[in-house]
């Protein structure tokens, strides 16, 4: 029997019913455990990550979408292995990261957008429907032939999630997507996510964006050490760092 290879046989035999599940995950940087016995299965709609500055989130949020493949256990996305089908899992799993600047690279508004579907060989007539779309759905239709960088931070922030969303990814993940913004910007952020028909798993440290959230994970040292309702886990938080 040949053995079938490539993105369509990756999706037939994906199951979208697993989610995300780390099985046995750590991670090194060097000699440096970051991350250590991680077991968890990720299904809801909206899960929050917490934690102080260097407690591993940030690695965590790159393990789910096989940006950082982990030195020990597997990543499975829908069944898929990160380690092995990365160009899949990542069609699957959206990332927004933290400062916008990382993400745009394109002059205009509208070719930044486009850069994903051009890559992914979308004919053009189709990549100028689904742009115009979703700059249209997110306010920065107006913006579409502006040079992408002289927008504001909080345009910025609403452009980079405009192009992960115009590839229509089943899962996003966003590191801190709300820290370097205002007041004003922080809650239109929030409301976009709240609105969200995708999954996402969220690190933030605004813990007001926790509301409503299915799940919160709380990561310290590396490890998860509550996993529970926004409340619960909020509380966990902050009972954990009181005496530091
Ligand atoms: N590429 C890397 N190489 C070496 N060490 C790294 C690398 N990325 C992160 N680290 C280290 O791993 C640890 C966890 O970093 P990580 O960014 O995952 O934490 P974080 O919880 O997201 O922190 P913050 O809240 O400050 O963003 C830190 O000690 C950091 O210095």
């Amino acid at each position: 029997m040949r053995l079938r290879r490539g993105p369509a046989a990756a999706a037939a035999v994906a199951d979208p019913s697993r989610g995300i599940e780390l099985q046995g995950v750590g991670h090194t940087y060097g000699e440096r455990t970051v991350l250590t016995g991680l077991d968890l299965r990720l299904t809801e709609q909206r899960i929050g990550v917490v934690g102080t500055n260097g407690s591993g989130k940030s690695t965590f949020a790159r393990l789910l979408n096989g940006l950082v493949v982990p030195a020990v256990g597997s990543v499975l996305v829908d069944g898929l292995d990160t380690a092995t089908a990365a160009r899949e899992v990542r069609r699957r799993v959206g990332f927004v990261f933290q400062d916008p600047d990382a993400q745009i690279v394109h002059p205009t508004v509208a070719e930044d957008v486009g850069y994903g579907l051009e890559n992914q060989g979308v004919p053009a007539a189709e990549r100028a429907e689904r742009v115009a779309e979703v700059l249209d759905r997110y306010g920065l239709a107006g913006h579409a032939d502006h040079p992408a960088h002289l927008l504001s931070g909080g345009q910025k922030q609403l452009l980079a999630i405009a192009g992960v969303l115009v590839m229509r990814p089943a899962r996003i993940v966003f590191d801190e997507p709300t820290t370097l913004l205002d007041l004003v910007n922080t809650r239109r952020i929030a409301r976009l996510v709240e609105g969200l028909e995708q999954a996402v798993v969220v690190v933030t440290h605004d813990l007001a964006l926790l509301d409503g959230f299915d799940r919160v994970l709380v990561v310290d040292g590396g490890r998860v050490v509550a996993d529970d309702r926004p409340a619960p886990a909020v509380a966990a938080y902050r009972a954990l760092v009181a005496d530091r």
